[in-house]
Order: structure tokens, then sequence, then C-alpha cells
């Protein structure tokens, strides 16, 4: 029977959520509830604790203190093997663990089954359909033949979003996937990010970032770190504003928005 998270659609419920390693305080008091139809931007400057969020809300990490719950489990009373398939993550610490040999095609359709790129004998026609239309629809579907090893930078980032997106996740979380990309590119992913965020059946969505340019217009709410603690949290709106990021950021910022885009600078 679903339980009452389920039911009520919160997709990730962290409360007084703490992480505490070697004494430092990582996260502190976090308190979160994303819902399936939300997309999350998550921002703050390094080491604020941004990675360290996603990582509970990936199933990777257990917090010190606290309480979290990911689609209806509570993290501590679930088989986290049973619940991360449900879970799409990209990084830049799982795309270094793809081998550059491996093809750009197997590295999606092999997400289904938790290996990457492992060639299995067959894979059935439903899986071959859904990673052909992933692949188109992020850009690279010419590579499917191509070593992932070739690809430009964007190209992987695209690559990774495909791939997390094969088993149909509930919940989409992106780790910084505009980091390293060219203009071009960048407005390529933001382009894309943007459809996906406007997709009614998409899955909820958490995207960090450190740079307000990389905040893909459709983007429902925003949460706001520093050093671990949260500055401001809520619907994008209230918490997009100069205030609040110069808060984050530890300096004073004007912040513009034109057509759903935002950039900052600092305050003259
Ligand atoms: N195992 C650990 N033991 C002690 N400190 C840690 C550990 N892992 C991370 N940290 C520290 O926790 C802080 C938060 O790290 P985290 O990677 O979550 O930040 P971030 O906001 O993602 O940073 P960045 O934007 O630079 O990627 C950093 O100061 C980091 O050095």
């Amino acid at each position: 029977m679903p339980n009452a998270d389920a039911l009520a659609g919160a997709v990730v419920r962290m409360t007084g959520v703490d992480v505490v390693r070697g004494g430092n305080h990582l996260l502190s008091g976090v308190d979160w509830v994303v819902e399936e139809d939300h997309r999350w931007v998550v921002l703050g400057p390094n080491g604020a604790g941004k990675t360290t969020l996603l990582q509970l809300a990936a199933a990777q990490l257990h917090p010190t203190r606290g309480e979290v719950r990911l689609l209806g489990e509570t993290l501590g009373a679930v088989d986290v093997f049973e619940l991360r398939p449900r879970i799409g993550l990209t990084s830049a610490s799982l795309a270094q663990r793809i081998a550059p040999s491996e093809k750009t095609g197997d590295i999606v359709v092999s997400a289904g089954y938790a290996v990457v790129g492992r060639w299995r004998e067959r894979y059935d026609v439903h899986d071959l359909t859904r990673a052909g239309l992933l692949m188109a629809q992020w850009g690279v579907a010419q590579y499917a033949h191509r070593p992932f090893g070739t690809l430009s930078e964007g190209e992987r980032k695209r690559t990774q979003i495909a791939r997390a997106l094969m088993p149909d996740p509930e919940l989409l979380l992106l780790d910084e996937p505009g980091a390293g990309l060219d203009l071009g590119g960048r407005e390529d992913l933001v382009a894309r990010l943007s459809d996906l965020a406007r997709y009614h059946y998409a899955p909820a969505q958490v995207l960090v970032t450190h740079h307000v340019e990389e905040i893909p217009p459709g983007y429902t709410h925003a949460l706001l770190l520093r050093e671990g603690e949260v500055v401001a949290s809520g619907a994008a709106d209230d918490v997009l504003t100069a205030g609040h990021l110069s808060d984050t950021f530890g300096l004073p910022l004007e912040l513009s928005r034109t057509d759903g885009r935002f950039t900052a600078r600092r305050a003259r």
C-alpha cells in the first residue's frame, strides 16, 4: 500500500539533517521537501555542501542526524540498492568511472542494468528503442558507435543525462552539468534542461550549480547553501534575489532576469 509521502507526492523529505565528518559540519539542520512536480536549483559557493546534499538525495550517503525520506522510504530502514535505480544521478565523479573506450550507445542502454557500458548478449527491443529516443533527444544519437572518450565535454554531459533518464527515474539529480562547457555547450544544455523541466511527465529534478546563468527557465524552486546551512529555500521567485545571493556568496551582488534567464555580477 502506498505510504503517506508517496500519496502526498514528496520525492525527497529531509528533516533536521546534519552531516558531520571528522568534526566538520558539512550540512547543519537542513529541512527540505521536493515534490514530484518540482524542479529545484541548488546554489552555493565551493564547499557549501551542495554535493553532500545531492549524495543524501541519491541514497549514496546517510545523515549523521535527522531523517531523510526518499520516494516514501526512510534512509537507514530501506535497502538502498532497491532505491538507487529509481534515482538518476549525473556527476563528474560518475563520469570519471566511465571507460573512455566504451561506446556511447552502450553507456546509455546499459543504465537499466546498473552497469556502465557492458554490452549484454541481448537487450530487449524496448531498451534499445528507449535508448535511441533519449540519445536523439539529448543530441548524441549520431555518436552511438563512437567511444565515449572521443566526445566533447558537452556531448559527454548530454550522454550522461540520457543514461540517467534511461531507467525512467522518479528523481533526476544533476551535479554541475554545466561545468566545463563552452558558451555554446552551456546554452544548448540549458535549453534542453528547460524543455525537460517543462515536460509534465518528467521526473522531479534537482540541479546543482555555482552560476545563476545556468538556471534553466522552468525551474520552480531554489535552495541556497552556505557553509552547510540553508540561507534561503522555496519558490524560485522568492529565493533568487540579489539579497539572498549576496548572503550566500558573501559579496554584494546585483541580479537581473530576462526571459527567465538570470545574470549576476558584483554590485557597483
Ligand atoms: N569526508 C569528509 N571529511 C571531511 N570533510 C569533508 C568530507 N567530504 C567533504 N568534506 C568537506 O565538506 C565541505 C562540503 O563539501 P561538498 O563537496 O558537499 O561542497 P560543494 O558545495 O559541493 O562544493 P563544490 O562547489 O566545490 O563542489 C567541503 O569543505 C569539503 O572539504
